[in-house]
């Protein structure tokens, strides 16, 4: 099953020079970690941000889970397409806890199923303990682990990692890459992870796409 399907898609900041994506086609199937490379400038967290719905393109379809999300006068909101985002700055709510921060994206579930859903969410990262910690008392590699449930947590069709080791020192980096891979695969998610480091593709991703070529790239 194809779950990211982009077609032609064609998006610019502005109606002058070359536009930042150019008739790129994507395919993304089922369960598979793909990389996002490209050189800086490249449009790679603009890929991103289409897939999600937070930039609207010019031209081209694109279909999450074999619905259409942008295709001719269609445009469906980003909390309508079922993906899911962890961001560079993992972008925690800092006056909530752990524990509310992943519950926040449960509204949609039956209240009864909300609760279980965080803890399942928390086991998952390993992270069990620290419910009732705030976001400022973790480090950077548990802030990024509680950003991947809270994503994770509405069992979004796709999650979307812009840059998630940009924050992480080097030796912390390594031993996160293996553990987000088992994560991911644990969960059964379709992923895409931008990153400008092919040692994080290689650790973590089945394949990888590259941006900055008008080509079709995966
Ligand atoms: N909000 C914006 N307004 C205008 N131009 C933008 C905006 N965001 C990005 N751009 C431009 O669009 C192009 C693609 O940016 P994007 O952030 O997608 O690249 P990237 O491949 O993710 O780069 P990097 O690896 O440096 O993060 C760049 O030339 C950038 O300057």
């Amino acid at each position: 099953m194809k779950i990211v399907d982009v077609q032609d898609l064609v998006f610019s900041f502005s109606s002058e020079g070359e536009p930042v994506i150019n008739g790129v086609s994507i395919t993304i199937m089922k369960d598979e970690i793909v990389g996002v490379l490209g050189p800086s400038g490249s449009g790679k967290s603009t890929m991103l941000r289409l897939i999600a719905g937070l930039e609207m393109p010019w031209q081209g379809s694109i279909y999450i889970a074999e619905k259409p999300v942008v295709a001719d006068k269609l445009f469906v909101q980003p909390e309508n397409r079922g993906v899911g985002m962890v961001f560079q700055d993992y972008a925690l709510f800092p006056h909530m806890t752990v524990g509310e921060n992943i519950l926040f994206g449960l509204s949609r579930l039956p209240r009864k199923e909300r609760k279980p859903r965080v803890a399942e969410m928390l086991e998952l990262v390993k992270m069990g303990e620290f419910a009732e910690r705030y976001p400022h008392e973790l480090s950077g590699g548990q802030q990024q682990r509680i950003a991947l449930a809270r994503a994770l947590a509405p069992k979004p069709n796709v999650l979307l990692m812009d840059e998630p080791f940009s924050n992480l020192d080097a030796d912390l980096k390594a031993e996160i890459r293996e553990d987000l891979r088992v994560i991911l695969k644990k969960a059964n998610i379709t992923c895409m992870i931008v990153t400008h480091d092919r040692a994080d593709v290689e650790a973590i991703c089945d394949r990888s796409i590259e941006m900055g070529q008008r080509e079709k790239i995966g």
